[in-house]
């Protein structure tokens, strides 16, 4: 049966205290731009601007929200410093100013590692799961799945429709980045479609092949495990290994060398382990589904250093809602590259490729950390029914886009640094502001500040 559905964004609104502190180890803009002082009103701005985008365009556009940060909830229970939130931040700043720097990053923006995210045409009791992703190779992102889990849980309120699931527990063995490793191909986006997971070792078997230098993020236990809880049948899903080569080089997930969506991957050449055998499985279990294709950017056309630099790959692959034709959203840097420039223009002249369109988006703020386009955004497929009962404060119209762009002129600072994480005034603007944000969206009491637990 053929349902209604659209596949929906949701962008992370960027957070007041958006900085480089170069936390992401393997992830070579979060390194080479650590302690240069960021924009977080421009980070947000620019945000903002590519959601409005593309509801402009006819997508459905949703929004997360930033989490609170300093976190003093985590400096408090994890690492044990007391007395007043001032007393906790001072302490924890003299004590080592990369422990507040750890729990002051504005990570939750890249949403598509919020979760990964199963729509109800393939799950096994037909309705939408979720499951935060515990991010726990990165001790600065593995304090986000708890609110994560609160804001998708509020966002997503209806049990008739959605189902939530705890984080898989934030053990090495376990790692799990949520979407930004996991793909769905479909035809219509109400039917059965097939789930693509990409892992970047085995956690459980000795011996097998992984990367050497920087860490590989995603475990196939992982990403199996929640093939599992979201009941997703054995011939609907296929598992890649990354090519722990590439993870080396510094793409430290999978959407910084593939995206795909409908029935097309677009991809670096050698992206996987087997990437030969990896398509023909892919193509084996949609046939039925949609004709799958693929466009392989070969090595000698584009440098690897080019790829990772222009972000290529983490583009937005959308198919227009008034024809079906696919458009790719790109970060600015990618018309900057050369190399990158030269084949996406020869690619569209050419005109064979699915791909019709591309736009270019200035990101620059959230590019500076490794987050483009893609790593922007959590994609949720949803039927008619389901998107009615979404939270509609959470979603993108002219209103939402006004009032959040005045409340990021309200809020936030157009200028940090990490001296500037000690003063607990920030602290207590972030909290102002959150507190506002949850009644804009709607969305209940979801921050520890407000005495969640
Ligand atoms: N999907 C894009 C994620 C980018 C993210 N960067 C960061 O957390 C950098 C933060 C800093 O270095 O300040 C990461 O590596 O997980």
């Amino acid at each position: 049966m053929t349902r209604y559905a659209i596949e929906a964004n949701f962008d992370g609104l960027v957070g007041p205290t958006h900085n480089y502190a170069g936390l992401s180890f393997g992830n070579v803009a979060s390194t080479s731009n650590a302690s240069t002082h960021s924009d977080p009103k421009s980070a947000a701005l620019q945000g903002l601007t590519k959601m409005k985008a593309l509801h402009d365009m006819g997508f459905v556009q949703g929004v997360l929200p930033p989490h609170e940060r300093p976190h003093v909830k985590t400096l408090r229970d994890v690492f044990g410093f007391t007395g007043s939130d001032g007393d906790v931040l001072a302490s924890a700043w003299k004590t080592n100013p990369n422990l507040v720097l750890a729990t002051s990053s504005a990570s939750p923006m890249w949403t598509a590692n919020a979760a990964t995210v199963s729509p109800s045409g393939d799950t096994g009791d037909g309705k939408v799961h979720f499951t935060p992703a515990n991010l726990c190779a990165m001790f600065h992102r593995s304090i986000e799945h708890s609110v994560t889990g609160r804001a998708l849980a509020a966002t997503f309120a209806d049990a008739n429709h959605f189902t939530h699931h705890a984080a898989l527990p934030g053990t090495d063995h376990m790692g799990d980045e949520g979407a930004a490793n996991h793909t769905r191909f479909c035809g219509d986006y109400g039917a059965r479609g097939v789930e693509f997971f990409v892992y970047g070792r085995h956690a459980f078997e000795a011996g097998k092949t992984r990367p050497g230098r920087y860490p590989a993020r995603q475990t196939y236990e992982a990403s199996s495990a929640i093939a599992r809880h979201h009941g997703l049948s054995d011939n609907s899903v296929v598992y890649a290994q990354q090519n722990p080569d590439l993870i080396d080089a510094g793409v430290f997930h999978n959407d910084v060398i593939s995206v795909g969506n409908g029935n097309v991957l677009f991809h670096y050449e050698d992206a996987f382990v087997d990437t030969p055998a990896v398509l023909d499985d892919i193509k084996r279990k949609m046939a039925g589904i949609a004709d799958f294709t693929h466009i392989e950017v070969p090595k000698s056309a584009i440098p690897l250093s080019d790829v990772v630099k222009s972000y290529l790959f983490n583009s937005q692959l959308l198919r227009l809602p008034e024809n079906g034709q696919m458009m790719l959203i790109l970060p600015t840097e990618a018309k900057e590259t050369i190399s990158v420039r030269d084949y996406l223009y020869d690619l569209i002249g050419k005109g064979k490729t699915p791909i019709k369109q591309i736009k270019f988006f200035d990101l620059r703020q959230s590019m500076r950390n490794g987050g483009g386009p893609a790593c922007l955004r959590l994609r949720v497929a949803l039927t008619e029914a389901e998107l009615a009962a979404t939270n509609q404060h959470s979603l993108i119209n002219d209103q939402r886009f006004t009032e959040l762009t005045a409340w990021v002129e309200k809020h936030y600072r157009d200028r940090l640094s990490a001296e500037d994480f000690r003063d607990p005034l920030l602290l207590f603007e972030v909290r102002t502001a959150l507190d506002e944000l949850t009644q804009l969206l709607d969305l209940g009491p979801i921050y520890d500040f407000q005495h969640v637990n």
